[in-house]
């Protein structure tokens, strides 16, 4: 990525201490060409609109990447109303900041915004129907950038892992060190995707000040099953255990999940030109770091 430095783009990234914000401040710290400007939750709490707006009237941004969300798919179940403050009704007012302020808005989306009774990948033209409340709530939220913005990418993104913050292979790694042997779902279908090139390919999309607008699908190349990838990383890690696959009956969780849920990067890579890493080769380089 090269980029002069006559014009230096301002860049808000919301949610910055979660798996993905915390990638782009691992670049951000190499990557000068940017002015960055980094809010934790505890800085900038997007349900509080007044919040946003105070932000967004003192300082101009070129982009604001929303890397913040309710992500508790199980909990959300529960606890509706926060799952729908936050992935809904906060980007609607983050949306019309954007709008106010002719900001660029990047926003994070789900592969659970779809029912998975598909057998092809989703493509960006497939109807959403979540069936859980957290894959609602992402839908709602995506649709308030839809209606509010002209200039915006939503970027649908699945099954998000990282050496930050709560994922399942962080998961898999810790539930191996307590148990000799672990049951692992091999009837969802889906695509890894590691958070790290997710965050370098936004900026690449920054980088080449891409104006076609609108809503796409990025995950690591490839789909497995739950079971595939636990077998993978114990593979790579060279970790002796037991893993068993089972059917998601088996395997009883308050929010029912999508049985496939492949995400189509056709448009993805045609418009946006990027070339997306294959999901084994990126995850055997973050293990390392994982
Ligand atoms: N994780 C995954 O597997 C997938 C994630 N996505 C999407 O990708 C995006 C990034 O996900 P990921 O990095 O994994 O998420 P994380 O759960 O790791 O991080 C989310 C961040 O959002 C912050 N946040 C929550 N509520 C608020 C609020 N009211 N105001 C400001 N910040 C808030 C959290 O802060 P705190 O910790 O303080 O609550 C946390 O730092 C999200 O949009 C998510 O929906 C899409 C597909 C898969
Ligand atoms: C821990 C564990 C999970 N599982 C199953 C449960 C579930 O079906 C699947 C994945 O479990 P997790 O709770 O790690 O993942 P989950 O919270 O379902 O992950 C989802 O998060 C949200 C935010 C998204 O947007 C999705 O793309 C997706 O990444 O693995 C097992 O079968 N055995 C196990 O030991
Ligand atoms: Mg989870």
């Amino acid at each position: 990525m090269v980029e002069s430095n006559n014009k230096r783009l301002k860049i808000l990234i919301l949610g910055a201490n979660g798996q993905l914000g915390t990638c782009f401040q691992d670049i951000a710290k190499k990557y000068l060409y940017y002015d960055f400007n980094f809010k934790t939750s505890q800085q900038l709490d997007l349900t509080e609109k007044e919040q946003i707006s105070s932000l967004f009237s003192n300082e101009k941004f070129d982009y604001c990447i929303n890397c913040a969300a309710y992500t508790s798919v199980d909990k959300a179940e529960t606890d509706q109303e926060n799952a729908f403050l936050v992935n809904a009704e906060a980007v609607r007012f983050l949306a019309e900041a954007c709008k106010t302020t002719n900001t660029i808005l990047i926003h994070i989306s789900t592969d659970f915004v779809f029912d998975g009774t598909k057998t092809t990948p989703y493509n960006e033209e497939d109807l959403p129907n979540p069936i859980n409340v957290y894959g609602a709530s992402k839908l709602k939220g995506e649709q308030y950038v839809q209606n509010i913005l002209k200039q915006y990418f939503i970027i649908r993104t699945s099954w998000v892992y990282s050496e930050y913050g709560h994922n399942f292979v962080k998961t898999m790694l810790r539930l191996s060190a307590e148990r000799d042997e672990l049951n692992v779902v091999n009837d969802q279908i889906g695509s890894p995707t590691y958070a790290g090139d997710l965050a370098k390919d936004i900026l690449q999309i920054i980088s080449a000040r891409a104006t076609h607008y609108g809503l796409y699908h990025y995950t690591n190349e490839g789909n497995i099953s739950w079971y595939d990838f636990a077998k993978t990383i114990f593979e790579i890690k060279e970790v002796k255990i037991k893993v068993n696959p089972i059917s998601s009956k088996d395997y009883p969780t308050p929010a029912k999940r999508p049985a496939y849920s492949t995400l189509d990067k056709t448009k993805t890579k045609q418009m946006l030109k990027l070339n997306i890493r294959d999901w084994r080769y990126s995850l055997m380089l973050s293990l390392n770091k994982i």
